[in-house]
């Protein structure tokens, strides 16, 4: 059976794919790609394109080529002279093709309020029902540092959600997930199939390959792991392989490593707690409790918490942990630090009126595998 083309796919690049050894763009790597782009719209999908190496593109214009400096605020001035170079390469190689970009920048905090997550929504609509490819990459210039992505893998992953994508290809200088890291194990092999990414294959992926890329593979595989709890097929393969989009669209056997997506797609809001959004604390649990939550899905009270670690106010997202310092869940806390650590281990009936009887509320709770 012919399988049927996706309707929408987000492409994500690395830098490491794009650049040369001096950093600067290769305007055949991102043509090649760019052709790729117009041979799935042809067969009727609609692409986004996550592109990274703004960074990578500015360091030869401010001769620092050789010398990348290793302060975060200046790579973010850096980005700033890379950003307009990169995409001015997406655009002439998509128009070569036909094809008209769109510049859109994100930050993080587009992802955690609520109507800047709604906007870049509408805008990316917009764009794909005008016809154009979306060119994202974060906002590297303004995004504050404490809260970067710092890697376009996961930004590629929850815009794959935010599109609703049918299909997250992550492009990268290697063949996809190997059995080990390849710089320090030449027989490694390529894992074609992941049914669920789990701390075993975490283990496997180490970090970047070149001081170019960022996340490495581990970043990587986080990434696919966002898609699968999204639904979103996710694909890692290697960039420069020859029709790599075509065959990753066709879901044709050994075009990288294949992660499935999860039966049951998890619902925004949970999606956003599990993985845009950071931990400020960590909240440590009894075993009574973590069974309780982990088993029948209700909301964690303050009987059940042993202690509290971190400084964070009302709303801000923790850690939950058993009695064995395991994280087993994320959530949005009721209650600031201070307060929780006064009512750790008090039962409901013992709580002042005017106090939520949550501590996390299993509507803002996420279990983690
Ligand atoms: N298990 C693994 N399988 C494949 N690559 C791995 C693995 N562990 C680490 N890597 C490294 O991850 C690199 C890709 O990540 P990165 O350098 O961040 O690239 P990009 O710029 O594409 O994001 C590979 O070149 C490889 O050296
Ligand atoms: N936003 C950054 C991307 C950072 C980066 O190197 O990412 P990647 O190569 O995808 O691991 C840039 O454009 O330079």
């Amino acid at each position: 059976m012919t399988p049927v083309a996706p309707s929408l796919v987000v492409v994500k690049v690395g830098t490491s794919s794009l650049t040369d050894e001096r950093g600067a763009i290769e305007p055949g790597a991102v043509a090649k790609l760019a052709a790729e782009v117009a041979g799935l719209r042809t067969d009727g999908t609609r692409v986004v394109v996550v592109t990274s190496g703004a960074i990578a593109a500015g360091l030869p214009h401010l001769g620092l080529a050789d010398r990348r400096p290793s302060d975060v605020a200046v790579l973010q001035a850096v980005s700033a002279v890379g950003q307009g170079h990169l995409v001015l390469e997406w655009y002439r190689a998509l128009d070569a093709v036909g094809l008209v970009g769109g510049q859109v920048l994100l930050a993080p905090h587009d992802f955690m309020d609520r109507s800047q997550y709604l906007h870049a929504r509408q805008t990316l609509r917009l764009l794909l029902e005008l016809g154009v490819v979306p060119v994202v990459n974060e906002n590297d210039a303004i995004a504050d540092d404490e809260i970067r992505f710092g890697d376009n893998d996961r930004l590629a992953a929850l815009v794959a959600h935010l599109v609703a994508a049918d299909l997250l290809v992550l492009l990268t200088d290697a063949p996809g997930l190997l059995t080990a890291d390849p710089r320090f194990d030449s027989e490694a092999s390529l894992i074609e199939e992941v049914a669920e990414v789990d701390h075993e294959l975490e283990s496997l992926a180490g970090g970047a390959g070149s001081d170019r890329g960022s996340g490495g593979m581990a970043s990587k595989l986080a990434a696919a792991k966002i898609a699968a709890w999204s639904g979103v097929r996710a694909v890692i393969a290697d960039a420069g392989r020859p029709g790599v989009l075509a065959d990753a669209a066709a879901d044709v056997a050994g075009v990288g490593t294949v992660v499935r997506p999860r039966a049951r797609r998890l619902a925004a809001r949970k999606l956003w707690i599990a993985f845009a959004v950071a931990a400020r604390g960590t909240v440590v649990v009894d075993e009574g409790a973590r069974r309780a939550l982990t088993t029948r899905g209700v909301s964690l009270l303050p009987a059940g918490v042993v202690t509290v670690h971190g400084s964070f106010v009302a709303d801000d997202a923790v850690a939950l942990a058993g009695p064995d310092g395991k994280v087993f869940a994320k959530g949005l806390a009721r209650h600031d630090a201070g307060r929780l650590r006064a009512l750790a281990g008090r039962r409901s009936s013992e709580l002042p009126a005017e106090v939520p009887p949550e501590v996390v509320h299993r509507d803002d709770l996420v279990l983690l595998p």
